[in-house]
């Protein structure tokens, strides 16, 4: 079997990053593709430098023409601008929807079969307009961000108990904002619901409310460490666990941005929900059971991602 084609449209922080893990990982061959010139071909010649140290069979090549993923299988999208301190991802939109019109189409011409995962910000808004400038299957095309920010919630929780993060499973829902929807009821560590922990003594409500905090804001905290841009580590491990959910066949389950027809009431619309991925894409959207607390907080963040919609048919009349 022809090894798999792995297209990353991109190739700053998190692009160079998907890049290094998909090559360890031997995913498949890799094209980094981005507008400036020179930095997808450095970058692609650095990382095949490495690959005779960890043998991995796999190869890479940096391209400025779209020509270049013909055929790939999975695309991850990371074009565009990463915000700075004193920005919210929402400053992004108007810039970063004009780089989605050009790899909507640069996409629909070269690899019209490809599972496609955005990570652009802002994340839900982006995925929503990729998914209309490709004219893809919306089982197809997902966005990123409730992996990483369930492992935020996940890694913060471990930190506080003590306890092993592979023995915590962590849940968000929701826009990928500073409204996003921890779900303190449906996450567990080591098997117990989180308002169990605080009853049995492993922490207060008042550390558990803090961790909440911490999560809905963890990309802000980031930033204002990095300065310069926004996370990229995990981010990037976050969109390979998807990539290979989609490659192996593995039926994962995961928080991603997907589309929403009917489920949690919602009538089309890209957000973060648990989905069943697999060689199918997003297969299954997994409905949680909502009390009335969550189901206000997830319609506030639901009603922040639909006015960044409306945003965007505004700039962008073929949205419309
Ligand atoms: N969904 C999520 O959870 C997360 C989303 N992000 C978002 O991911 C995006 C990328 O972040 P970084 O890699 O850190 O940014 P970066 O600035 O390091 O890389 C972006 C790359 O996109 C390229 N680019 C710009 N316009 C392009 C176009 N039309 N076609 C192809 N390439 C183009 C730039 O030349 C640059 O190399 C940002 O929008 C950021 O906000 C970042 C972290 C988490
Ligand atoms: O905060 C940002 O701008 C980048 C991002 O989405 C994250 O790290 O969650």
């Amino acid at each position: 079997m022809a090894r798999k084609k792995i297209a990353l449209i991109g190739s700053g922080m998190i692009g160079g990053t998907l890049a290094h893990i998909a090559a360890r990982e031997e995913l498949g061959d890799v094209v980094l593709f981005d507008i400036a010139e020179g930095l997808p071909q450095g970058k692609a010649l650095d990382l095949a430098e490495s690959t005779p140290v960890y043998n991995a069979s796999v190869s890479l090549k940096g391209a400025n023409d779209y020509a270049d993923i013909k055929g790939a299988d999975v695309c991850i999208v990371t074009a565009g601008v990463a915000r700075k301190p004193g920005m919210s991802r929402d400053d992004l939109l108007g810039i970063n929807l004009k780089v989605m019109k050009a790899v909507g189409e640069g996409l629909k011409a070269n690899c019209p079969d490809a599972f496609v995962i955005c990570i652009t910000n802002p994340l839900d808004a982006m995925v929503w307009a990729l998914q209309q400038f490709s004219g893809f299957k919306t089982n197809k095309v997902v966005g990123m961000a409730g992996v990483l920010d369930s492992s935020r919630f996940a890694y913060f929780l471990s930190e506080k108990t003590g306890v092993s993060v592979a023995d915590i499973h962590a849940w968000t829902l929701a826009g990928h904002g500073d409204d996003m929807v921890p779900m303190v009821r449906h996450s567990t560590v080591g098997g117990l619901p989180l308002p169990e922990l605080v009853k049995q003594g492993w922490m207060t409500q008042a550390d558990l409310d803090g961790i909440v905090d911490r999560t809905r804001k963890g990309g802000g905290e980031i930033v204002a460490l990095l300065k310069t841009g926004s996370a990229y580590y995990a981010p990037a491990e976050s969109a390979i666990s998807m990539a290979k959910a989609y490659l192996n066949d593995q039926k994962r389950v995961l928080p991603v941005a997907a589309w929403c027809q009917g489920e949690y009431g919602l009538d089309g619309m890209y957000v973060g929900v648990p989905a069943v991925l697999g060689a199918g894409g997003a297969e299954k959207v997994v409905e949680f059971d909502l009390n009335d607390a969550e189901r206000a907080m997830f319609a506030k963040s639901v009603t922040s991602v639909q006015g960044l919609i409306a945003a965007c048919k505004e700039i962008d009349g073929s949205l419309a």
